[in-house]
């Protein structure tokens, strides 16, 4: 990362026990501090969405405790799959882990290189870019269609291996967290450092597009008889890059509303197709969701680019300053500030 970010240490927000527990059966997120607490905010709620018996509120208490667990484990076991995973598992086609320029689709090496001249703009950016799918959500070509195919081949195999594996976020079932199969360092980092942040730069410099430090990357996977599709939700991240690996599948577009703090009522959703080898560059606050596939298996991969200067005000998944605790890795994003790190201002413009 930039300035020798992946050095750096980085932090989550202690909200990531407590906020934005997904209840699946109510399609709800939650807040769990205390059941005192829960019961006065949620138990209205929730008996409107059909959970009206003492067992289903019981049951729903039951997950919770089970998330919560989860959460406060999940650098540790995380950390020590990836151990495992070096360890046992023989990848299938090594050389899709080291990000290559034959990888990429010729147009969006192009359009790279011109975000990288000295005389650029957003407006000629938008020119060469495939589309504006909705407000702010752009369309590009990213891989070449055989890269695609084999990578996703590499994550079919390792989903075959009997190497541990995690959970992609908390309501992705299936998919791979790309980090623990050892995909960061020569893969994803090279791909936002060198192609990516030049693009944010000019697409999303209001929402820390130029100093983007950070990320979470995975492939969600929605199958037939496995997840259909996923809830309406915004991200944990500053920027988002959804690209389409395959494989074959019909349905499954992607809409989207507005951003997280317009209420809802007032809300018009578009709709957006994958397209197999094109990314869709969205806010990461911009909320979204995914409709069912309708036959076959989809592949995607999923990029979440974080600003520790944007975050480290104003937590994205709190909405509050963010109170730093101890995590694995890239954490969530967030770091402390120290006189040893160059100051230079991310400017939100
Ligand atoms: O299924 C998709 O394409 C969207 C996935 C997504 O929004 C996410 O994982 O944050
Ligand atoms: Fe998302």
């Amino acid at each position: 990362m930039t300035d020798g970010a992946s050095h750096r240490h980085f932090y989550l927000c202690r909200c990531f026990s407590t906020d934005n527990i997904f209840l699946e059966e109510y399609h709800t997120h939650v807040r769990f501090v205390t059941q005192q607490q829960f019961t006065l905010d949620y138990r209205a709620l929730l008996s409107r969405l059909g959970c009206v018996t003492e067992q289903q509120f019981e049951d729903v208490l039951n997950k919770i405790s089970q998330e919560v667990d989860r959460r406060r484990h999940l650098g540790v076991m995380s950390a020590e799959r990836a151990i495992a995973i070096k360890d046992m598992y023989q990848p299938f086609h090594p050389h899709v882990y080291h990000l290559q320029e034959s990888y990429l689709s010729p147009k969006f090496k192009q359009i790279v290189e011109y975000c990288e001249n000295r005389n650029t703009s957003e407006e000629g950016l938008l020119d060469l870019l495939e589309e504006e799918a909705a407000v702010r959500v752009y369309r590009l070509p990213v891989f070449e269609k055989s890269f695609c195919d084999e990578l996703v081949e590499e994550l079919e195999h390792f989903e075959k291996s009997s190497a541990p594996k995690g959970r992609p976020t908390t309501m992705n079932h299936y998919g791979i967290l790309l980090d623990e199969l050892g995909f960061d360092e020569d893969f994803i980092t090279p791909l936002c450092e060198r192609y990516l942040y030049p693009l944010t730069s000019l697409l999303y410099p209001d929402c820390g597009g130029r100093c983007l430090d950070s990320h979470k990357a995975f492939v969600v996977k929605y199958d037939m008889n496995e997840d259909l599709d996923l809830s309406y939700h915004y991200d944990n991240s500053e920027v988002t890059l959804n690209v389409s690996l395959g494989k074959d599948f019909t349905e499954g577009n992607l809409y989207f509303g507005d951003m997280k703090q317009v209420p809802l009522n007032e809300t018009e959703c578009s709709e957006v197709e994958h397209r197999v080898t094109e990314g869709l560059l969205h806010r990461g606050q911009h909320m979204h969701g995914a409709l069912p596939i309708s036959s076959g298996q989809r592949w995607n991969l999923i990029i979440w680019m974080r600003a520790s200067q944007v975050r480290n005000n104003l937590c994205p998944m709190c909405n509050k300053r963010p109170t730093l605790v101890e995590g694995e890795g890239f954490a969530d994003g967030f770091t402390k500030p120290s006189s040893a790190q160059p100051s230079t201002p991310c400017v939100l413009t």
